[in-house]
């Protein structure tokens, strides 16, 4: 009997809060399975870095809209390490600045710039020449891959992606910490739902699990899918 052909890449999509996880897990089983690794949170970031790169006020959408045809985006697949870059410019590092942070979700609700960053996710995409690729962010599961054969939406309790940031950023109160992450969670859920699995979506909850457990609990989910697949 033939072997079914396999469509590559296959696309795991992980959407999910900030602080879920969706980054560090994805790219630890990106890592794992010999996937590659998109983090579409560094695009609409990168973004955020152009237009005040550009001098435009981030709060008026026609002038974010001016500064998305002067955007050169380029960002490695590879989960080992990859580099951000705007034009010449490397932005891995200043894209994770709190000015950037703070910002980023006045760029990201603007419709022609989600538009247009979602056709370069699918071209990104399209081009992985590995057996698979981890796609993390807000609208995977439900916008940018509807059809992925693995969806997976990654959460975990505010109060421990909170601990999970503050963690991370030291030199920050964690009070501000807190606020700033649940001010941007609530600014971004009005633009796309990632607080609710959209149908045959998968949710992964990660509050009481440790990294480890949550690397495995995704392998688990994406290995049951092969599996269905395969049946
Ligand atoms: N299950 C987990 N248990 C403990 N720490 C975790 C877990 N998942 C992620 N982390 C840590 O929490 C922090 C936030 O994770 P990150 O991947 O940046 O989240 P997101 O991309 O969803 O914002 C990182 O320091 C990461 O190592
Ligand atoms: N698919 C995506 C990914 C990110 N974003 C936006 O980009 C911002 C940064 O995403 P991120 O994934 O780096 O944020 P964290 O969850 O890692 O803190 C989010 O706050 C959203 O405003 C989005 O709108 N859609």
């Amino acid at each position: 009997m033939n072997e079914p052909t396999p469509v590559y890449p296959l696309v795991v999509a992980v959407d999910g809060p900030a602080g879920s996880g969706k980054s560090s897990v994805s790219k630890e089983v990106a890592r794992r399975l010999g996937y590659g690794f998109l983090d579409t949170g560094a695009a609409y970031r990168a973004l955020a870095w152009h237009a005040e790169a550009c001098g435009v006020d981030t709060d008026d959408a026609a002038s974010v809209i001016s500064c998305v045809s002067s955007f050169e985006y380029r960002i490695g697949t590879d989960p080992a390490g990859y580099a951000v870059q705007v034009g010449d410019v490397d932005v891995t590092t200043a894209i994770r600045d709190p000015d950037i942070t703070a910002v980023v979700s006045r760029v990201a609700r603007v419709p022609e710039v989600r538009t247009h960053l979602i056709e370069l996710f699918r071209s990104i995409i399209a081009d992985e020449r590995r057996p698979g690729i981890v796609v993390e962010g807000r609208d995977i599961t439900t916008v940018v891959a509807p059809d992925a054969p693995v969806r997976i939406l990654l959460t975990a309790s505010e109060a421990v992606r909170i601990a999970r940031r503050s963690a991370e950023l030291v030199d920050t109160a964690p009070e501000h910490t807190g606020e700033q992450l649940r001010r941007r969670d609530e600014a971004d859920a009005k633009v796309v739902d990632f607080m609710t699995a959209a149908e045959g979506v998968t949710t992964v909850d990660s509050t009481e699990l440790d990294f480890e457990q949550t690397v495995d609990a995704v392998i688990g989910v994406i290995r049951a899918a092969q599996h269905e697949v395969v049946r």
